[in-house]
């Protein structure tokens, strides 16, 4: 029988450049050689070969990635790869692994949060993994409630030292991933007690292992992997663990204190560091969450998007060749706006690149005016991107028929693998109730005349917003951006009002904001919406080289759906 190349056929109709979307999906030309370098590297290397993680035993499978890191940090060093370089190498590797918390949790926090003194005796062993660490704030009995934790730190005058203590079966450290087996370290979150007084929730830098011998458990530690997770391969290989105290020693120093120092009195002592600077590394490690949403994403859709365009069904006339099932106008509509979504993500992802830089700049200069803004913000595109990449991946896996359930479409592991992203770095309708919270607030502040800034300016409008007509009258208005940006910004607008006028009509505002806060999460995925189109339609304005690229990202941005569930925002 005479083979046919659909994928072929369908390329040679593309009526844009490749080679130049290539460039704007990386960001920059340089960009996309150190990532097409690094896909080779790791593609021809039969060390990080994949097909056969869904295979494996629990073991085989731990074994078989510690392997792989450690063949992966040899070649890193070998090939004196970059900073930039070593992390695509790892993204291409593709596995989950006790390094995603090392470097993406346990640095961070140092550097957040450590004095110079403290990120100067740690850091230069954690780059070069002589210490490996994890992050170990998540408890048994609280998640999303980091006030609700109960583990202790409670300092003894005598000796200097802090006394780490969990009290309960459920303040048990439970999920941080790295710290079943492999970590020697770990950020350890636990309520400061002083002389019987509290203190609230604090970071201690922890020793649970001995690193340089045995590698076994330090005495009043107990700790280990928590089990088996959802999926084949997936996120098994990843040692998440518990971790329990009784009555373990740290001393003094151990604290992280870049902000809050506990003097050898017992004295807590706020530093002349801003509190806020923390909010710097979250927007750090959010902007990575929605960079991994838009790469899990396209990967999804690209799947898929092969697969529809080989797969053949029905409509053959006189034995004649069946249609190519992209061509159902159910296939397109459920396919493109996941595709559209990638690219919308894509370029958030990079303009919340932008805003790391700033809100690092402005910190720096004592400038907090625009934090609440930042953390609205970044709280609710990580929500909206997870959110919206976990179930579009089963979409995905559906658009392929039965051959998406097969392990051998690459779709179930990605599943697999993304589905936790909703829940952890933040409950994704916690973060969207927090959203909600700082949208009343500054609809509440519109009549004092109080400008709303960045992502929330269009609140300054909100006059024209809420009685503002939409003057589409034939479909092709719909190819006008700025039509579609104002129909955003209208829907945001009015449905954040109209929840502000509801919350009012409560005697207290804590139970209205309890009763409404089904809606008003509604309200916070519009605005999250928003922010996600009109960063995509600022970046259709700049000029993006080649043939076409502005037509299609243009039409793309017309397809990105307009309504407001969860499942397809
Ligand atoms: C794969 C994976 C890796 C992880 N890695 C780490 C790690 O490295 N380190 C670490 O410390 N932790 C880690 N975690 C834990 C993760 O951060 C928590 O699971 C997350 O914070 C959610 O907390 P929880 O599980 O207690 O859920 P809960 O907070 O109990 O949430 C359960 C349900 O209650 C709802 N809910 C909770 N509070 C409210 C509210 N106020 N209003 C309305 N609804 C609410 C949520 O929306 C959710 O539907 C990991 C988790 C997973 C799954």
């Amino acid at each position: 029988m005479e083979a046919v190349d659909h994928l072929a056929e369908e390329r040679n109709r593309a009526e844009f450049d490749v080679e130049e979307m290539k460039i704007v999906w990386a960001g920059s030309r340089k960009e996309f050689e150190v990532s097409d370098r690094m896909a080779r590297l790791v593609a021809s290397d039969p060390v990080f070969r994949k097909d056969n993680r869904g295979i494996l035993g629990r073991k085989e499978l731990f074994k078989n990635t510690l392997r792989k890191v450690a063949y992966a940090w040899k070649r890193i060093i070998e090939l004196r790869l970059s900073e930039e370089e070593a992390s695509k190498l790892r993204f291409f590797v593709d596995e989950p692994a006790f390094t995603d918390l090392h470097w993406g949790m346990f640095v961070p926090a140092i550097k957040g949060q450590g004095t110079d003194e403290q990120q100067q005796k740690w850091l230069p062993l954690a780059y070069k993994m002589q210490i490996i660490g994890c992050y170990a704030q998540t408890e048994l009995g609280h998640g999303s409630n980091v006030q609700g934790l109960e583990t202790t730190a409670t300092f003894d005058h005598e000796t200097d030292e802090f006394v780490i203590h969990s009290p309960t079966l459920t303040s048990s450290k439970w999920w941080p991933g790295g710290l079943g087996k492999i970590s020697t370290h770990a950020v350890v979150y636990a309520r400061l007690v002083i002389d019987g007084k509290e203190h609230g929730v604090h970071g201690k830098f922890y020793r649970p292992a001995s690193e340089f011998d045995d590698h076994l458990p330090l005495p009043g530690i107990t700790v280990g992997d928590i089990g088996m997770k959802f999926g084949n391969g997936a996120n098994n290989t990843v040692d998440n663990g518990v971790l329990r105290f009784d009555h373990v020693r740290i001393p003094r120093e151990q604290m992280l204190q870049r902000v809050l120092q506990v003097t050898r009195e017992g004295k807590c002592v706020e530093s002349n560091v801003p509190r806020q600077l923390i909010y710097g590394t979250m927007v750090y490690v959010r902007q990575i969450i929605v960079a991994d949403a838009s790469r899990a994403l396209s990967r999804a859709v690209c799947i898929a998007t092969r697969y529809s365009a080989v797969r053949r069904q029905f409509g053959s006339q006189d034995g004649g060749v069946e249609t190519q099932v992209i061509d159902y106008k159910t296939q397109q509509s459920r396919l493109f706006p996941l595709l559209a979504s990638a690219y919308a993500f894509r370029f958030v992802g990079e303009w919340l690149k932008w805003l790391y830089t700033d809100v690092t700049e402005r910190l720096q200069a004592n400038d907090f005016s625009t934090l609440p803004e930042v953390h609205a913000c970044t709280a609710g595109l990580k929500s909206l991107t997870t959110s919206v990449t976990a179930d579009a991946i089963e979409e995905c896996r559906k658009l392929c028929g039965g051959h998406g359930y097969l392990f051998a479409s690459g779709l179930p592991e990605l599943f697999a693998v993304y589905a936790p992203a909703p829940t952890f770095e933040g409950d994704n309708i916690v973060l969207l109730l927090q959203v909600a919270r700082f949208l009343m607030k500054t609809v509440s502040q519109l009549p004092s005349g109080k400008k709303p800034v960045g992502t929330t300016a269009y609140m300054g409008r909100a006059e024209h917003l809420l009685q503002c007509r939409c003057n589409v009258q034939k479909a092709e208005d719909w190819l006008n951006p700025s039509v579609v940006l104002e129909v955003f910004e209208a829907r945001a607008a009015r449905m954040s009002v109209a929840r502000a006028q509801n919350l009012s009509k409560f005697a207290n505002p804590e139970e209205g904001f309890a009763e409404l806060s089904p809606v008003l999460v509604e309200a916070a995925v519009a605005h999250c919406q928003l922010i996600v189109v009109s960063k995509f339609f600022e970046k259709l304005q700049q000029d993006i080289p080649g043939r076409g690229e502005t037509t299609i990202t243009g039409s793309l941005l017309h397809i990105c759906p307009k309504h407001s569930s969860q499942a397809s925002w």
